[in-house]
């Protein structure tokens, strides 16, 4: 496609925090765009508040942002459909858009984060497996949905199978003050995306435990060094692992309570009741990180004792003292 090439018009399939911020970004930018909602009822309380407040309050959507309730007619005009509902909803949201008669060639591109329970799929795979005929990205990297919303700047990295196609989706994407980075490791970005959400769980348990500063310094670090060894064990690759859709997107998520990750395991190290918060991508993803870790022969502690926690298997206070017991060795091993 030529740089002079009009830009696709954009469906994106899932209106909530992130759907949304992406949505309307895109339609601020000028592009043709339309939000789906996950039905009639949501797309019109959207439409009518010309807000989301129940998923991005606060936000006054653009006007030129169409909104739906069904991704027939939408998708059917789209050159990228954005694919932005929660990891463990996106097979069955996409088994759903098979009847929408999607354009030949559409670009699909995962914006979700995390890697499916029963199967230990990652969204590339589920996108493959379920509508073949599309051509497959990842965006992933350190983005908060309301900063993006509120315009703020924001980098991320937009995977693709091969160099040419990830350079067209990172043209395609990139948006006033919003950076898309190129990549051809889409298992590279979508393994940082996922294990982040992990790692941010442990980071928030610490941090609402009390723990302190200098334990929560080291329990990021050294769930990087997890990440980044699962991430290549899985196929990844270092430099990308090192980049925005790794350390990237750790370094946001385990700064704080902004991120929904983070506010959990907050909640459960301090002991709080967990119903009603926010979605948390990484409770649903421990459990199989870590079986994913132990089938390649992975040692990865602080996934395996966030799992361990979400489970019951192990208090907060047994789970700190299992991980500071563990037989001394080199920190480069
Ligand atoms: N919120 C952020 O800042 C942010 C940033 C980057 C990536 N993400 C990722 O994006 C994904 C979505 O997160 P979010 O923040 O938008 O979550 P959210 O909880 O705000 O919204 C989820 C949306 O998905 C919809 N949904 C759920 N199941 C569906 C289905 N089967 N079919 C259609 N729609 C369905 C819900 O109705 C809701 O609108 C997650 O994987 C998350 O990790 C979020
Ligand atoms: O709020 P979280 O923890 O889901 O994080 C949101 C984004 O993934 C940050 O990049």
């Amino acid at each position: 496609m030529s740089d002079a090439a009009p830009a696709p018009s954009i469906a994106v399939l899932g209106a909530g925090a992130w759907g949304t911020a992406l949505a309307n970004l895109y339609a601020r930018d000028g592009r043709t765009v339309t939000l789906v909602a996950r039905d009639g009822a949501a797309a019109a309380r959207i439409r009518e508040a010309q807000a989301n407040e129940r998923y991005l309050p606060g936000i006054r959507l653009s006007p030129d942002l169409a909104v739906s309730g069904e991704l027939a007619g939408a998708a059917t005009a789209a050159g990228i459909l954005l694919l932005v509902v929660p990891a463990q909803a996106l097979r069955a949201a996409l088994r759903g858009a098979r009847g929408a008669s999607l354009a030949p060639g559409v670009l699909a591109v995962v914006c979700s984060k995390g890697i499916e329970r029963e199967t230990g799929r990652f969204a590339s795979d589920i996108v493959a497996e379920e509508l073949p005929d599309a051509r497959v990205a990842v965006l992933s990297g350190p983005s908060f949905a309301d900063d993006v919303a509120r315009g703020l700047p924001t980098a991320v990295t937009v995977a693709a199978g091969t160099e040419p196609l990830a350079d067209e989706a990172a043209r395609w994407l990139s948006a006033e003050g919003f950076r898309c980075y190129a990549s051809a490791d889409i298992r590279g970005v979508e393994a940082g995306g996922a294990l982040k959400n992990v790692l941010a769980l442990a980071a928030g348990i610490v941090s609402g435990r009390g723990l302190g500063a200098s334990a929560l310094a080291a329990i990021v670090t050294r769930g990087f060094v997890e990440l980044r060894r699962l991430g290549q064990a899985l196929g990844g690759r270092p430099e990308t692992l090192m980049g925005l859709s790794g350390l990237g997107d750790l370094v946001l998520t385990c700064s704080g309570p902004q991120s929904r990750n983070f506010a959990y395991g907050a909640a459960l190290g301090r002991g709080d009741d967990l119903s009603g918060l926010k979605l948390a991508e990484g409770v649903y993803s421990a459990g199989i990180a870590a079986r994913l870790a132990r089938e390649a022969g992975i040692e990865a502690p602080i996934v395996e004792t966030v799992a361990a926690i979400l489970d019951n298997r192990l208090t907060v206070d047994e789970a700190a003292r299992a991980l500071l017991a563990r037989p001394l060795k080199r920190e480069t091993d």
